[in-house]
């Protein structure tokens, strides 16, 4: 046995510990969060006063730059260490100039510990340093500087600032591609909330380049971003405050769609999606509108406000800019700062519960909603202590269930219609894939609310069957790894698709986020040629495949059979083209970009919307080219 004591005891120094627990350091999934340690720290430069513009471009080969006309990183050497500052900052953690508050006075940088993480994990970083008239460059590969800092060329005193280039180092990511549309969020964001600020974004793989620069802020964007939807009120409500230790800036509206599909927080434009700032803004908002409704005897008797009352519907942009902002982590998803809840909490309320005062009708619809969730909570309550629906594994009559339990290997297919769903029992593995038949189109729940959306039979029993409640966040009782949908090749089964797609998107938000829902494509047509066959999903994909069978053969007899459902399909057709997880086509379902997702199944799917929709239907119609 390896003897115990002091020389079993390993010091990482450096780098090391970085590179031995990424996750511990940034998000391992992407290499995003890498790219928004770097802008961080040119956006820290704007705050400061110092750079007014960045330029940032996503290169085909994966690598990504950072400019920024701040005031250049340090070049000299550092007293202490010996070496210059550049040096210092990228292979030192906790080396940095933001830890007391003379340099910058609000920062996102607070650890010193970011821009080395990149250095770490990236196999090449390179910068450029424009300062006292001159740009000097250094390089560093793998955490270790590779070239020296030179000088490279005069320029003019007043043009200063820092250029950072790396190249994320695929070993240490699930995946090793930047997201651009992440990315582009995130430096939109920035741009919001830092007016005046202008940033470039430039995508070498689509060649799009991007430019913002918002003079207004908050308020213009959250009324850009909900362009089209129902608000309440149409102009957001919008704080505005600002003393020498901090800044609050927030923009508020509610929609009629029981989800927050707006809800970004920033302290000191990071994002930071939930913490202190977060609990004030609710708790300031909840209690001034209490107060209103209280000081107006609105609320029925038996019916108390909450703040998941007042939540709900809620659509908002925070953000605050503190001195010393205290993070859980360094990935800064959650602010600790305790003196942040009152802080908030306390401007909220007074100016919300001037604005109630003053637009009294809006107010009262606003009141109106919050009730309205109040009581819609307090019936389903009841409904679940008579029911209790999943006291016990009483599965849907009609769902052919599988005999593995294990997540890796489940899934279960949402078959339209009882026919096709015959032919699906016959072409399963019992093992792993399991059956549940839904009659005819299930109901539009884009406008239910979740806590009644059980009433309809079909979705109760998809509910059951996957083992989960609407909106559930815990996944723990989910009973099948991949939920595929499954419908015709035609229109009418699109709407199908649709409508369940819908369903999870709105009310099983999380099964969507965690990557489990599919929609499976099955063939429109079956292509006979001599003793081969073929599968198409669409009329393209049927011209492409007969062409190349005549380009080799030009006297094979070809035959072209429609399949009209799915229901035609025998079971072994059905097999090989739909379920066989080698040779069907599963299209994930994912949420990339929630609010772009949001409009579109809106404009698709909302009551009042029929104008918008056939307008779309005028100019995509033909993108059915089935
Ligand atoms: N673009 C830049 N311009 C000027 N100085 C910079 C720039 N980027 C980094 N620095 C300097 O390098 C220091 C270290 O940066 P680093 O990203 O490692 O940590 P940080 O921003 O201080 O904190 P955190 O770890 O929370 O990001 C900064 O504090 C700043 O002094």
């Amino acid at each position: 046995m390896n003897s115990y004591d002091s020389s079993s005891i390993e010091v990482l120094t450096g780098l090391e510990p970085v590179r031995k627990h990424p996750g511990m350091y940034t998000e391992t999934e992407c290499p995003n969060h890498l790219a928004q340690e770097v802008i961080d720290n040119s956006v820290d430069e704007a705050i400061a006063g110092f750079a007014s513009k960045i330029n940032v471009v996503l290169y085909k080969n994966n690598s990504l730059s950072v400019e920024d006309d701040g005031r250049g990183m340090p070049v000299d050497i550092h007293p202490k260490e010996g070496k210059s500052g550049v040096e210092v900052i990228l292979t030192k953690l906790h080396a940095g100039g933001k830890f007391s508050n003379d340099l910058y006075q609000f920062s996102g940088g607070l650890h010193g510990v970011g821009i080395s993480v990149v250095n770490a994990l990236s196999t090449l970083v390179e910068i450029w340093i424009k300062r006292d008239a001159k740009e000097h460059h250094i390089t560093f590969s793998n955490g270790s500087k590779k070239t020296e800092l030179k000088v490279t060329r005069k320029v003019s005193k007043y043009n200063t600032g820092t250029i950072v280039k790396f190249k994320p180092d695929a070993r240490f990511f699930d995946n090793i591609k930047f997201s651009a549309t992440k990315l582009h969020n995130n430096l939109r964001s920035k741009a919001v909330l830092c007016p005046d600020l202008e940033i470039n974004f430039y995508n070498e793989i689509n060649e799009k380049t991007d430019k913002w620069i918002y003079k207004e802020g908050l308020k213009d964007y959250l009324s850009k971003s909900l362009d089209g939807l129902d608000c309440l009120p149409t102009d957001p409500f919008v704080v505005n405050y600002k003393t020498n230790e901090q800044q609050l800036n927030c923009s508020v509206t509610w929609t009629q769609y029981n989800t927050n599909i707006i809800a970004e927080s920033y302290v000191n434009l990071i994002p930071t999606i939930s913490g202190t700032h977060v609990n004030g803004l609710r708790s300031g908002l909840t209690e001034a509108l209490k107060e209103f409704c209280e000081f107006r005897n609105l609320i029925p008797k038996n019916i108390k406000l909450t703040p998941d009352d007042v939540w709900q519907k809620i659509s908002y942009v925070l953000s605050i800019k503190i001195m010393d902002p205290q993070f859980s982590g360094q990935t800064k998803k959650r602010l600790s700062s305790r003196e942040c809840a009152s802080f908030v909490a306390n401007i909220v309320k007074d100016t919300f519960s001037i604005w109630l005062n003053q637009h009294t009708s809006m107010a009262k619809e606003i009141a109106q909603l919050a009730i309205i969730n109040a009581q819609i909570k307090l019936k389903t309550n009841k409904k679940v202590i008579r029911k209790k629906i999943f006291s016990g594994p009483i599965l849907p009559g009609k769902l052919s269930d599988c005999i593995s339990t294990d997540l890796n290997q489940t899934e279960v297919f949402l078959v339209e219609g009882d026919s096709a769903g015959g032919s699906a029992k016959q072409a399963r593995n019992k093992e792993y894939q399991a059956i549940l038949p839904l009659r005819g189109k299930i109901l539009n729940t884009w406008e239910i609310n979740s806590e009644q959306i059980l009433a309809n039979k079909e979705i109760h029993d998809i509910s059951i069957a996957i083992g989960l409640e609407p909106n559930s966040e815990d996944l723990s009782n989910l009973r099948y790894g991949k939920i595929c949908i499954l419908a015709d090749a035609d229109s009418d089964g699109a709407h199908i698709a649709t409508l369940i797609c819908t369903l999870f998107m709105k009310h099983f938000p999380k099964l969507v986020q965690e990557g489990h829902i599919f929609v499976a494509m099955p063939p429109l047509y079956r292509i006979d040629a001599g003793k081969q066959v073929y599968y198409a999903l669409n009329n393209n994909e049927r011209d492409t495949i007969i062409r190349k069978v005549k380009n080799e053969n030009k006297r094979v007899k070809i035959q072209v059979q429609r399949f009209k459902g799915l229901g035609e399909m025998n079971p072994s057709q059905l097999r090989e083209t739909t379920m066989l997880s080698n040779t069907r086509h599963l299209i994930q379902l994912t949420s990339n970009n929630p609010l772009q997702i949001f409009k579109t199944m809106d404009m698709l799917l909302s009551k009042k919307r029929a104008a918008d929709r056939k307008k779309w239907l005028e100019e995509n119609g033909n993108l059915d080219n089935a």
